[in-house]
């Protein structure tokens, strides 16, 4: 397998808030492919990482939050001009700490209908799973 065909796996972190079940998107910063494009929270899992340690180390390097309880979700792939990538979903309900944006993102907490655009394609499966599982909808724009 040529190394652009290979997979890149990539935690990432659907937060969700106790009081009202919104979850935390946040853009990708100034420098990375898809630059301001709003996504969840997440990176690369690294090489002898599992996916919970790679939300963890994601999660506290971009917002400054410790996570204290992640919870499998979903995987689902994607394939870029740039990279192909699995995306290993987990919903984390616990974190300690406040939010800093130590990447100089920005962060909204959202519930359906959506008020941000545009959002990274590779996280348009997991945007139509959360939608049905609360009877909402979700749509990507073309
Ligand atoms: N964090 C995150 N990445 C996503 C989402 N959807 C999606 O397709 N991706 C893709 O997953 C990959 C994540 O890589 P990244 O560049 O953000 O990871 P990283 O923070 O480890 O980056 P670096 O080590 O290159 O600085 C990118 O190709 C990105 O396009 C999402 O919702 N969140």
């Amino acid at each position: 397998m040529s190394v652009a065909a290979q997979r890149i796996d990539v935690a990432a972190g659907v937060l969700l808030r106790a009081t009202d079940g919104a979850f935390l998107m946040s853009t990708r910063p100034t420098g990375k492919v898809c630059a301001g494009c709003w996504e969840f929270p997440g990176g690369k899992v690294e090489a002898g990482e599992t996916v919970e340690q790679a939300i963890g180390r994601e999660l506290h390097e971009e917002l400054g939050i410790t996570v204290q309880q992640v919870e499998r979700w979903q995987v689902t792939e994607h394939d870029y001009p740039h990279a192909r990538v699995r995306l290993h979903w987990c919903k984390v309900r616990a974190w300690q700490g406040d939010f800093e944006m130590r990447e100089g993102q920005a962060m909204c907490w959202q519930t359906f209908p959506l008020t941000v655009t545009p959002i990274l394609p590779g996280a348009y499966p997991v945007l139509q799973l959360l939608a049905r599982e609360r009877g909402a909808s979700f749509s990507p724009v073309a």
